[in-house]
């Protein structure tokens, strides 16, 4: 689905991203940790096409479906952008206009992409909005993006990057500035709108209890490498470098040790699934 191939990315004169190699398979959840500053949103910036006036990639590729994006055009990568894939941010805001309704955000937002009109925006996004736990979608849809709470908001903003059915959702730590427990189901939304809409993810974290909770397969990211990469049951049990040693040993538990992993029947048909308690997870957050 995405590979990305011996990836160099420089701000200005400045080497950023050295070598950086990672494939996400369809369907596939993967999660890039990290400290900070050690290139994670520049991965997922190069990915979007996003990386600035500064930002370029000196070499490598990165290749969405067959189609080798460093080599599209800025109209291009547009087109790609909103329709096969999609970005949600750190901050809700990011996402959002504020001068204008939730309802208008969603028709824009579709509109872009292809021709609708009022009412089929708001049938989507009333039935998006559904499926994301809101009881009263309309209401959500007439208010303005600061009558929102900020976890209502990234609920919303989750919504209206998946409106147009990507294929690929990124995601820059979509949850840390979140309370402990709207982070929580603002996960479980992830995990739903995966599920529902069949959607492969790469999300960055810079919390190893989310890695625990609904990765596939992780990258650690380290001064600009990509130090570490497999499957999470692997990596969290068998970590090969001392960064990673160092990262699996700052999960807080309640004894200090690494939780034990518990298939559950809600984890049916969820292949490489962690469950924690909700104390637990407080305890990673
Ligand atoms: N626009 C920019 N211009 C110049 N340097 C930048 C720019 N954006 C990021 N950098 C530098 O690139 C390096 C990697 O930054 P990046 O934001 O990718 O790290 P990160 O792992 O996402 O960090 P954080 O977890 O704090 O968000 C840092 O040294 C940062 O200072």
């Amino acid at each position: 689905m995405l590979s990305v191939e011996q990836l160099y990315v420089n701000y200005g004169e400045k080497e950023i991203l050295h070598d950086v190699d990672l494939q996400v398979a369809q369907e596939e959840i993967v999660m890039i940790v990290g400290e900070s500053g050690s290139g994670k949103s520049t991965l997922v910036r190069s990915i979007m096409g996003l990386l600035g006036e500064e930002g370029h990639i000196t070499k490598g590729n990165i290749v969405f479906q067959g189609v080798n994006l460093c080599q599209l055009n800025k109209k291009q990568y547009r087109e790609l952008r909103g329709s096969r894939i999609a970005m949600v941010f750190q901050q809700p805001e990011s996402s959002f206009d504020p001068t204008q309704t939730i309802h208008r955000q969603f028709y824009e937002a579709m509109n872009v992409h292809r021709k609708v009109n009022v009412r089929e925006a708001e049938q989507t996004a009333k039935s998006l909005l559904g499926m994301l736990g809101f009881r009263e979608p309309e209401t959500i849809l007439s208010k303005y993006p600061f009558e929102l709470s900020g976890g209502m908001a990234q609920r919303v903003a989750i919504a209206l990057a998946v409106v147009n059915e990507p294929a690929f959702l990124l995601a820059d730590e979509p949850t840390s500035a979140l309370d402990v427990v709207v982070q929580k189901q603002t996960l479980d939304v992830i995990l739903d709108m995966r599920q529902k809409l069949h959607m492969t993810m790469l999300m960055v974290t810079h919390n190893m209890g989310v890695v625990a909770y609904m990765a596939d397969k992780v990258g650690v990211m380290h001064h600009g490498h990509l130090v570490e990469w497999g499957k999470k049951t692997e990596l969290l049990k068998n970590p090969q470098h001392p960064y990673t040693r160092e990262l699996i040993r700052a999960i807080p538990t309640m004894n200090g040790i690494l939780p034990q992993y518990q298939e559950t029947p809600q984890m049916k048909g969820w292949k490489n699934k962690v469950w924690y308690s909700e104390t637990h997870w407080a305890l990673m957050a």
